[in-house]
Formats: structure tokens, C-alpha cells, sequence
């Protein structure tokens, strides 16, 4: 990959779909990780001086805001923060009547995590909306074509810069932006629980998903694993049905 050439072309698509959309500038979710800050440094290049960070800590560490706060540095944005702590346990007490009588552990837990995605979500278009502004995602090929996301959570964006460009790619495209080593370096995770990384929940590398997705080639089994992971996500890249109903 050429990364002067797609950051070139990214900087400029956004340019274009920020101009076609008559928004006055971009919101970006910061989490001190590597796909936000890539989104964050084409959306400052596409819109300089109207990009905003936006920090949303949610019982996250202190390490991960601290890297957060580095990258509005380095790539020269404002940022605020929302600390969505408070809101996320109020919540949590509120949703108790939603409970099955015998929940399933695991899904609890799911259920709970995807709610900090969702709370980010409403926040972000609430910094877009009073500001005239639109939220830039930070999805890349890899996590989209597993549906490695949540629906309406981090997945609920009005554009997605990466969406072409497999993990490893943001990675290369990182480097060429100069953003910092530690930032490129971190172990990639949602950080939705304790010891979550994405390549433990999903049982496949970044390495391994990006050269199926570039070159096709991946053993039978792993084969599977991402198609099974593709076909049972589709709904999250689609429109919700609707039915054709006859009169
Ligand atoms: N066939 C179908 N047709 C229509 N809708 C369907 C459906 N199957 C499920 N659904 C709906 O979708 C829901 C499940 O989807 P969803 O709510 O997203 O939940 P789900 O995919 O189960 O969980 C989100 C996954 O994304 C990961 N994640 C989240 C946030 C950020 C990142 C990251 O690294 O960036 C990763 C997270 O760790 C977890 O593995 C179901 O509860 C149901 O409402
Ligand atoms: N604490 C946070 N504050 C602000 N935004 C966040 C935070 N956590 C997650 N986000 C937003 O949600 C997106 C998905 O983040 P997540 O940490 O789940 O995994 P990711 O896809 O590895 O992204 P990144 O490499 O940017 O961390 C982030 O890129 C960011 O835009």
C-alpha cells in the first residue's frame, strides 16, 4: 500500500463528503487507540480547525485517557470529555426490569458491555448536532466485515474513512501520519471488560483475517471461522428489513 497516495484520498473523500453534506466539521470518539487516531488526524487534515475529539471514559483506565488526550495533542484538536461512569451505573439499575428471570451469564455480560458503545454513540451526536457537525466512525475493513461491533453503538457513524482499509493497513497509514509508537503499538481491544482484546474474542490475528481479506488465503478452518463470523453479522451492514406488503 502506497500510504501517502490513501491518505491523500481519504483526506480528500472526506473533504468532499463534508462539503456534499453542508456540516460544518467532524466528531471523532477518542479512546487512545490506533483507528481513532488515524480517523482523528485525516478529519483534522479534511477540516482543519473544525474537528473536534471527543473523550468518553466509561470505568476505563486511566492509561487508556491519558493516550487519548495524547493524540488530540499530537494531531492538534480540541477535545472534550464526557465521563460516562455515573450515567453507565444509573442505567445499569434502570435497565434491571429488562432481565430475564434466569439470565445467561454470557449474554449478560455482552449486553452490559454494548451498552458504552451506545452511550458513546448518543454522546458524539450530541457534540455533532449542537455544532452542526457530522461523526466520523473508526471501523476498518477487518472489524466490519466480521461485524466486529456493536450495532448502533460504534457502529452508529454518518462516515467510515477506514472502511476499506484492513487493520494492518491503519496500521501502515499510522506510521505514515507519525502519530506515537505506544499509540501504534497497543494491543488492540474494545475494552468493554477486564482482559478483552479483539483477537481473543474473535479466535482469529488481525494477521490472519487481513490476508484472507487481501489475498483470499486462509486455512479451511480459520476459512470458516471468518465467513461464520461475516454471515451472522450481515444484518449490521444492511437496512432493517422491511416488508413489501400487498394491498
Ligand atoms: N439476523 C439478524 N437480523 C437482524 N438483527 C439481528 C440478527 N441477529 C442479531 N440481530 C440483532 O443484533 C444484536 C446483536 O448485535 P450487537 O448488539 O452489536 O451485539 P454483538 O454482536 O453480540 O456484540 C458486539 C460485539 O462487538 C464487539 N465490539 C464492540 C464494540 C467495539 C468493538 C471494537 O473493537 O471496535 C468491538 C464486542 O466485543 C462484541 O463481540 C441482537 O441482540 C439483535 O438485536
Ligand atoms: N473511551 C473512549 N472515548 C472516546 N471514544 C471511544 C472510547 N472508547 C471507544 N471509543 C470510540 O469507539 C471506537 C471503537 O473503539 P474500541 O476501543 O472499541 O476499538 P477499536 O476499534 O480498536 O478502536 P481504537 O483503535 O480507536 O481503540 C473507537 O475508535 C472510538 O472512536
Amino acid at each position: 500500500m502506497n500510504a501517502g497516495k490513501v491518505c491523500d484520498q481519504l483526506v480528500r473523500w472526506l473533504e468532499a463528503n463534508l462539503q456534499r453534506s453542508g456540516a460544518e466539521g467532524l466528531a471523532v470518539g477518542l479512546s487512545g487507540g490506533i483507528d481513532s487516531a488515524v480517523a482523528a488526524a485525516l478529519a483534522q487534515r479534511a477540516a482543519p480547525g473544525r474537528t473536534l475529539g471527543v473523550l468518553m471514559p466509561c470505568h476505563s483506565n486511566l492509561e487508556d485517557q491519558a493516550d487519548a488526550e495524547r493524540v488530540a495533542r499530537h494531531v492538534g484538536i480540541p477535545h472534550v470529555v464526557v465521563d460516562l461512569s455515573p450515567v453507565y451505573d444509573i442505567l445499569a439499575r434502570a435497565l434491571q426490569p429488562t432481565l430475564p428471570a434466569e439470565a445467561d451469564p454470557g449474554r449478560l455480560q455482552l449486553a452490559r458491555a454494548n451498552v458504552k458503545p451506545r452511550l458513546r454513540m448518543l454522546t458524539l451526536y450530541h457534540a455533532a448536532n449542537v455544532r452542526g457537525y457530522l461523526v466520523v466512525g473508526t471501523g476498518n475493513r477487518s472489524e466490519l466485515y466480521t461485524g466486529y461491533y456493536t450495532k448502533y453503538g460504534d457502529g452508529g457513524v454518518d462516515l467510515l474513512p477506514l472502511g476499506d482499509l484492513v487493520k494492518g493497513e491503519v496500521r501502515e497509514l499510522a506510521r505514515y501520519l507519525e502519530l506515537p509508537e505506544a499509540i501504534i503499538q497497543r494491543t488492540p481491544s474494545a475494552g468493554l471488560w477486564e482482559g478483552q482484546s479483539d483477537e481473543g474474542e474473535m479466535g482469529i490475528t488481525y494477521a490472519e483475517l487481513d490476508r484472507y481479506l487481501l489475498e483470499g488465503a486462509a486455512a479451511p478452518e480459520l476459512l470458516a471461522r471468518i465467513e461464520a463470523l461475516h454471515r451472522v453479522s450481515r444484518h449490521k451492514r444492511e437496512l432493517p428489513p422491511i416488508p413489501r406488503v400487498a394491498r
